[in-house]
């Protein structure tokens, strides 16, 4: 037995659920208690380690999260937004830190975690790399310094299995740019172009999406003004940094007090 906070990893044979285990399993700072997986799902019942294809690791994929949760201080969920809906009730009720990679979340989704918040820690991000969340800020400080001469344009680009667009760092990046010029988002965002859309308003915010075989996660902030182009850019080439994050993000969020957390939180960038 240790004292090492016990982990929940969610959607358990997912690319990140996968990438997460791993990260759990060779950490020296939490160990792993559950592994979750949709109900049907052909891992369910086998042995975590075998079904990746390494030895066994005494932990079977299990459907039921109720009696897990209850079990395990944190709960690192990257599934799809109605089972992170369900992981926070039961994060809330187990008083168990729920970090949430999970993108595509809707406005009731978000209300939903705010409640849940009341009772646990949530930690969410659209992305949980350090060079994203240092990329928000600098997005935020440069919007800031630029009039809107400069037109504001988000692009991105991920894997053919991604379902969800604009992708959950480029909202992250266009909330940083819109904070940075004292707008609100909602209000500037131009998400689809086709056809004679008409001029680009000034003072806009445009997402461009790009689906496509294995690209892990691609992000553009352009600031295009007449002469002359601003371009920051946020490579992701292995999933370990989200994984790495996530992880950082369960164990800051021990003994914390209940509420809602960003990786900007967890990574002190506010202080810089
Ligand atoms: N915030 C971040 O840093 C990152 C966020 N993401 C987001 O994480 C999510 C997952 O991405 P991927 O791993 O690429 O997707 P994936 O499709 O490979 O994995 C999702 C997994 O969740 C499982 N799942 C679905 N419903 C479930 C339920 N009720 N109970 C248990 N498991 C369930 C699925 O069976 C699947 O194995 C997406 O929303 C993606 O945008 C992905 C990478 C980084
Ligand atoms: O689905 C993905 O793969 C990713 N999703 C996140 C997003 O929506 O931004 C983070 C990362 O870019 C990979």
């Amino acid at each position: 037995m240790t004292d090492l906070p016990g982990i929940v990893i969610t959607g358990a044979s997912g690319r990140m659920g996968q990438m997460l285990v791993n990260t759990v399993l060779n950490s020296n700072s939490a160990r792993l208690v559950g592994a979750l997986e949709r109900p049907g799902h052909t891992w369910i019942g086998r042995d975590l380690g075998a079904v990746m294809g390494g030895a066994e690791v005494g932990i079977n994929v299990t459907d039921d999260p109720l009696e897990l949760i209850a079990r395990a201080q944190a709960v690192i969920d990257f599934t799809a937004p109605a089972a992170t809906m369900d992981f926070a009730t039961l994060c809330a009720q187990a008083r168990c830190v729920h970090v949430i990679g999970t993108t595509g979340l809707s406005e009731a989704d978000l209300k939903h975690l705010s409640a849940a918040a009341r009772h646990a820690v949530v930690v969410r991000a659209g992305n949980m790399s350090l060079g994203v969340n240092l990329l928000t800020q600098l997005t935020k400080r440069v919007a800031a310094a630029l009039d809107e001469d400069f037109d504001i344009e988000i692009v991105e680009a991920h894997h053919n299995q991604k379902v969800d667009a604009p992708s959950g760092t480029a909202l992250m990046l266009g909330d940083a740019a819109a904070e940075g010029r004292g707008v609100a988002l909602d209000n500037v965002s131009d998400r689809a172009r086709d056809g004679i859309t008409g001029k680009r308003e000034r003072g806009h915010i445009g997402f461009s999406a790009i689906r496509g075989g294995d690209i892990v996660g691609e992000h553009d902030v352009i600031f295009a003004a007449t002469g002359e182009r601003i371009i920051l850019r946020h490579i992701a080439t292995d999933r370990a940094v989200f994984a790495r994050g996530a992880l950082k993000a369960a164990l800051w969020g021990q003994g914390r007090r209940p509420g809602e957390y960003d990786m900007v939180d967890v990574l002190g960038l506010n202080e810089n």
